[in-house]
């Protein structure tokens, strides 16, 4: 039944596109139509004359023998009888024209829509136009036809002659403006063009030709030629000069461009005074060398790093690829996964297996079986990731039964490190194909680390001192180092003079009292206030344009500028200090880790315990390059890397590493505690700066804040600061600040003990403060008064 139902569809499909008329119908068709319509004019024509002869043959259509006198014979006689006599008259040579128009169309297969038109208003006309002949030619009906005589007849019985003619001239206006889109205006020019010739229609546009009186005509009449034309017929011509207009436009432009073009090549550049003073400079003594002061320091030599036995890197165990395969491959089949293909890549701890599963096979199902494969494989550390961004396969790593140490030194004399064109590059060690990983710290730009005791932070933190002490200047880079532990960075004592960053009281530059951490925190967030106003004045966005700058002596050195070292504070048991210290602790690195990136200070954090009371959220949430070393659940895997995984490492440095949504697996370098001896060794060994670098002192909040304006108890700062003050006659305390490496509260202070000794005007919001003593030497003496 339903086969008997489909097979009828189509046929009456096929029925109603027939009865839609094939284009070869159509051509048929449109050709008879446009032949008929010939025929028809022709007939009429004849019938115009003939009609009265023809008259009796009407009856006789039938007879062969009665011939009648119309062009198209009895046929033309009856048909121009139908149309003309009994229909529309004169107005019936319409109906050739519609049907000639029909056949056209049909002919041409041309929209049907514009024809519709065409009949109606053709239909309009014939009718007017019978009415109107009939109304007037009432005694030769043949001009209106019957239909033209009989709606007279019936139109004046009820409107009379005058309300007929008013129907007429109504028609009329309906006609010429609707069909011929003729306005007042329109037939005013119209009747006005009459008048003049067709060449001085032409001539009209040239301005040059003065036609006296004449001229203010024309000027009027151009526009409404244009509106009279715009319809219909000359809409070719507008058309043509729409596409002019345009182009000569464009020519103009283009000749304006130019000109524009020439006259901003004129213009140049004044330099400013500053710019020629710094190429002149520049000219004079070279682009600032910030390591001349330690012009002959010699980096590190690589022959300080051991090889680890590694040598030439690893060996591969055929045999354990083969089993390891082998089990992956019978494990899946015993769950009933199929595998297509499978890959293994060696690396120096694990290995990659990478399996591309036959169609069909469900990612989650191979996921599920983590712990199985692991458990038939008899391994610790297998990491299934499904799928491989990136690559559309399924990954499974597998720790190598002996696995290569990856040294430092291998990492460090890689082409990769060697050519790493980055600010703070670090070696972290080898993927797991092998190569080495080179990150940037001024990149990430916070690093947080974590992982279990014993499975390699030390070592990872040792492995970022080395790389960067490996291709960094001491002038470009200083290490804060806080080890509460206080023995892990102990041996970096060595080189305190050359890499090291201390504040300005204290002894040991490696901090390890909790105490003095959060000075040193605080004292970092003066350092990098500072850092952000010296950026400002010297209009850059960050560290290095601002150092650029520098290097180009654009930057005068009087105004406070220096050439700033990137540093990078290393805390090595995080948990420790935020169990002790809390929010004293948290915010000063919240506020550093949130803002110190533009200006060259970033943070290294380590910890035993990546709970969430020692990474809280705001930390986490500014800290996106994340390491894990091995950790003990899940939960910390989560809490460090917000995905497990890295409960499923091996230790001794197998680690994550992600800086955003990729986690990459890699074998973190080993350096052993020897090897940094002799690094620093080799380091401290050489000349070095007279101190460490000296962070702006901090004094704590509660140690101050009252202000005192007993002469006795003026800051051991104040003479400078007033002396600062008058030569710079600024009266503000972030100059204070810069110049004398205060803490923004010191210096505050320090203003005003300098506004209650008349030195500077009172706080004026945001202006800076008036200097009331204009010289130094009446500084001396306003100072000297004091004491008598
Ligand atoms: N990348 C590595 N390659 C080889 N062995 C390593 C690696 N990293 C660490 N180890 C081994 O693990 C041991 C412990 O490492 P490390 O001292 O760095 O651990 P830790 O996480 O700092 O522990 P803790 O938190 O107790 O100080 C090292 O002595 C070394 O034998």
């Amino acid at each position: 039944m339903a086969k008997k139902a489909s097979k009828t569809k189509p046929k009456a499909t096929k029925k109603g596109i027939s009865l839609k008329l094939s284009k070869q119908n159509k051509i048929i068709l449109g050709s008879l139509l446009m032949l008929f319509s010939i025929a028809l004019f022709f007939s009429f024509l004849s019938f115009y004359f003939t009609w009265q002869d023809d008259q009796s043959m009407l009856s006789e259509f039938s007879d062969r023998n009665a011939q009648a006198e119309n062009l198209l014979n009895k046929f033309g006689a009856n048909i121009s009888h139908i149309f003309m006599y009994r229909g529309f008259g004169l107005a019936s040579f319409i109906f050739t024209f519609l049907f000639f128009m029909t056949g056209l169309h049909m002919f041409l297969d041309l929209k049907n829509s514009k024809l519709l038109k065409k009949w109606i208003w053709g239909l309009v006309l014939v009718i007017w136009i019978s009415i109107t002949l009939g109304f007037f030619t009432m005694e030769r009906p043949l001009l209106g036809g019957l239909v033209g005589y009989e709606m007279n007849d019936f139109l004046q019985d009820y409107a009379g002659k005058i309300g007929v003619l008013l129907l007429l001239l109504f028609g009329l206006i309906i006609i010429l403006v609707r069909l011929f889109k003729l306005t007042p205006d329109g037939i005013a020019t119209y009747l006005g063009k009459q008048g003049k010739s067709v060449a001085a229609e032409f001539k009209k546009p040239t301005p040059n030709e003065d036609e006296g009186g004449e001229v203010t005509g024309s000027d009027e009449e151009t526009p409404i030629v244009i509106d009279t034309y715009t319809h219909k017929k000359d809409i070719p011509v507008l058309k043509k000069d729409e596409n002019d207009l345009p182009m000569e436009i464009a020519a103009n432009k283009k000749e304006e461009e130019k000109e524009i073009a020439m006259e901003i090549g004129k213009i140049t550049e004044e330099k400013e005074e500053k710019d020629v003073l710094s190429d002149k400079l520049v000219a004079d003594f070279g682009e600032f060398d910030p390591t001349l002061e330690l012009g002959n320091y010699k980096f590190p030599t690589l022959d300080l790093l051991d090889q680890h036995g590694s040598g030439g890197g690893i060996t591969i165990n055929q045999q354990e690829l083969e089993e390891n395969k082998n089990r992956i491959v019978e494990t899946l089949k015993n769950y009933k996964i199929g595998i297509a293909q499978i890959k293994a890549t060696i690396g120096p701890t694990v290995t990659l297996y990478e399996i591309v599963p036959e169609a069909g096979v469900r990612i989650s199902k191979i996921k599920n079986l983590e712990d199985d494969i692991a458990l038939s494989l008899a391994a610790l550390g297998i990491r299934i990731i499904a799928p491989i961004p990136g690559k559309g396969t399924i990954g499974i790593e597998v720790p190598n039964k002996n696995a290569t140490i990856v040294s430092m030194r291998s990492v460090i004399a890689s082409s990769k490190f060697q050519k790493a064109e980055m600010q703070l590059p670090i070696a972290f060690g080898k993927t797991i194909s092998n190569e080495t990983f080179v990150v940037d710290l001024a990149k990430m730009p916070h690093l947080l680390m974590a992982g279990a005791t014993g499975q390699g932070k030390s070592v990872g933190l040792n492995a970022v001192l080395t790389s960067l002490l490996y291709k960094k200047h001491p002038a470009e880079v200083k290490f804060v180092l806080v080890d509460p532990k206080k023995v892990e960075l102990t041996l970096f004592n060595k080189i305190e003079r050359h890499y090291l960053a201390k504040l300005p009281d204290s002894e040991d530059a490696i901090i390890t009292d909790n105490n003095k951490v959060i000075n040193t925190l605080n004292s970092l967030c003066i350092e990098m206030d500072n850092r952000y106003e010296l950026l400002k004045v010297a209009m850059v966005r960050n560290i290095k344009e601002y150092n650029v700058k520098f290097k180009a002596r654009k930057l005068n050195p009087n105004e406070g500028h220096m050439f700033l070292p990137y540093i990078v504070l290393v805390i090595d048991e995080f948990a420790d200090l935020i169990m002790t210290a809390g929010k004293e602790v948290e915010t000063p690195i919240a506020r550093l880790a949130q803002l110190a990136r533009a200006i060259g200070i970033h943070l290294i954090i380590a910890t035993q315990r990546p709970s969430v009371n020692v990474i809280t959220g705001i930390i986490k949430a500014n800290f996106p390059a994340r390491i894990a070393f091995r950790v003990t659940s899940k939960i910390d895997s989560r809490t460090i890397l917000d995905t497990q995984g890295a409960d499923q490492l091996i230790g001794r440095g197998d680690m994550l590493f992600t800086q955003g949504n990729d986690v990459t697996r890699l074998q973190c370098a080993f350096v052993d505690t020897p090897e940094i001896a002799r690094i620093t060794e080799y380091i401290g060994a050489q000349r070095g700066y007279p101190d460490a670098h000296l962070l702006p002192e901090y004094v704590g909040e509660d140690s101050g804040t009252s202000i005192d304006y007993e002469i006795s108890e003026r800051d051991a700062m104040f003479r400078d600061a007033a002396e600062v003050i008058v030569i710079a006659q600024q009266g503000s305390a972030s100059l204070i600040q810069r110049k004398l490496k205060l803490g923004y509260n010191r210096a505050g202070r320090i203003i005003d003990q300098l506004e209650a000794a008349g030195i500077v005007g009172p706080f004026e919001g945001s202006k800076a403060r008036q200097v009331l003593v204009h010289d130094m030497a009446s500084l001396d003496q306003l100072l000297k008064n004091e004491q008598n």
